[in-house]
């Protein structure tokens, strides 16, 4: 029997990855646009419906073979919210073992009718029930004749993709970066150590297991702290006070790539939601010394909140292109968290999978030489332009940084190595420049990273 809230989660869900995977809008801005009009939803709920719509995106391909092979069309003929329809519910069946197969297939049933595609439902609880035995097999494509064809509903990835990595990278690698990119991540706290902790405690590990909950870890890096699951925000005081900001260890590293002094003058170029411009100002930047710049509205919205919430008062923040509201202004240090395909984050938005193209790539590497060759006359002779993205692909990071070399003769590269703490040092190359694949053994978003010096 279906309840309301049960056909109603998975009717917000078919809705969310229908938004997602036809208007090309993030799983984060889809879920919390659906949730906004959905006010009465329980946290429960919502996580539940997080679950679905990430797991689902995560295992798209995967599900998508499955099911082919039970209908009588392609998949790509139906209706997006069928289809999708299909994908939360065979989710549901597969991944999700605290939901009974039965709920699984008669909620799903009922919010194909709720999302306006009520003549779906019988072909819909067909599919499902048929899932739901588990009992028929499908050959898979043969590993080593159709290796892309193989990896890619294996893994659930993108063929070109697949493709891709697989000219690329040593099988080892291939392989690690394909299955670690599918495990839910975990969050890294950074503390922000100018903030004392609610109540005199003096702990934040303590402090959020006795108030939330929450287990953590202290990790390698001064301040970061790991954890199991995120504490609700609006219920801790910790938070309110900008005690901590929600960062990953690869983040926090390639912004202490910045080594600047209280005196020095630093650009966050690429600022907004102002997790790294935090990072620099806590790590000894003055704020009337830091300058941030987003040409992004809303971005910049968030920046100035979570700036308030840790305190962070006296910066200048520029709204627009960043080379043009620079035109003739100089800096000691410029760091250029250049925008990027993301790669490196696929598993915190697993909708790249699919929304990514390979022009994608080419076009974030025009922008992004576009950006570094603009913002190379802003730095002050014997300053530093830090450049880096949350990507492992050449185009926007070896090869990228190879020709503004070329181009920028008065620009060289620094080694980082004593910039960079010593647990994660072996991320430095031996061409100076911090790599950070993402399936890494430390479990940490792929990045990237150089020092550029301007020697003249
Ligand atoms: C990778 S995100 C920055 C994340 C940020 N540094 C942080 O740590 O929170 C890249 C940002 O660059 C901004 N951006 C892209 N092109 C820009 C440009 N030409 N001028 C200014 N900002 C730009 C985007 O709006 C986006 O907010």
């Amino acid at each position: 029997m279906s309840t309301r809230t049960g056909s109603l989660t998975r009717a917000i869900a078919i809705d969310a990855l229908t938004h997602v995977l036809t208007r090309n809008i993030h799983s984060d801005v889809a879920l919390e646009k659906l949730f906004a009009s959905h006010p009465n939803l329980r946290t429960l709920d919502k996580a539940f419906i997080y679950e679905m719509v990430f797991g689902s995106l995560r295992w798209l391909a995967k599900m998508d073979w499955i099911m082919s092979h039970m209908l009588d069309r392609s998949f790509s003929s139906l209706d997006p919210r069928v289809a999708n329809a299909l994908r939360i519910g065979t989710y549901q069946i597969y991944y999700m073992d605290r939901v009974p197969e039965r709920a699984a297939v008669s909620e799903t049933v009922e919010a194909v009718k709720q999302v306006g595609v009520p003549n779906a439902a019988s072909l819909v609880n067909a599919i499902l029930r048929r899932v739901a035995k588990k009992s028929e097999y499908f050959p898979k494509p043969d590993k080593v004749t159709q290796p892309v064809e193989y990896y890619s509903m294996h893994h659930s990835f993108s063929q070109w993709m697949v493709e891709r990595w697989h000219k690329q990278l040593s099988l080892e690698r291939f392989e690690y970066l394909l299955s670690n990119n599918n495990r839910i991540p975990k969050n890294t706290l950074k503390l922000i150590t100018k903030n004392p902790l609610p109540d005199n405690e003096y702990d934040l590990a303590t402090y959020l297991l006795k108030t939330q909950s929450v287990e953590s870890s202290w990790q390698p890096l001064p301040g970061a702290l790991r954890i199991e699951s995120l504490p609700k925000f609006n219920e801790c005081e910790a938070f309110k006070k900008g005690c901590y900001i929600v960062q990953d260890e690869a983040a926090q590293l390639s912004a202490s790539l910045v080594q600047a002094s209280q005196s020095d003058t630093v650009l966050d170029a690429c600022a907004a939601p102002g997790g790294k411009s935090i990072y620099l100002w806590e790590s000894g930047v003055a704020s009337e010394n830091l300058t941030v710049c987003d040409f992004a509205q809303k971005r910049l919205k968030i920046l100035r909140e979570n700036f308030e919430r840790v305190g962070l008062q006296g910066t200048t923040i520029l709204h627009g292109d960043v080379v043009e509201q620079c035109q003739g202004k100089v800096f000691q240090k410029i760091l250029l968290d250049a925008p990027c395909s993301a790669m490196g984050v696929i598993r915190r938005h697993p909708e790249i999978k699919w929304l990514r193209t390979p022009s994608d790539i080419q076009n974030c590497a025009i922008e992004q030489a576009r950006l570094l060759d603009g913002l190379s006359k802003n730095v002050a002779i014997g300053g530093e332009l830090i450049y880096i993205v949350c990507s492992f692909e050449l185009e926007e990071t070896i090869h990228q940084i190879n020709s503004f070399l070329e181009k920028h003769p008065e620009y060289e590269k620094v080694c980082p190595l004593d910039r960079i703490h010593d647990f994660y040092k072996k991320y430095v190359t031996r061409e100076n420049e911090l790599l950070i694949y993402s399936g890494n053994p430390d479990d940490i978003d792929g990045f990237f990273g150089v020092v550029l010096k301007r020697n003249s």
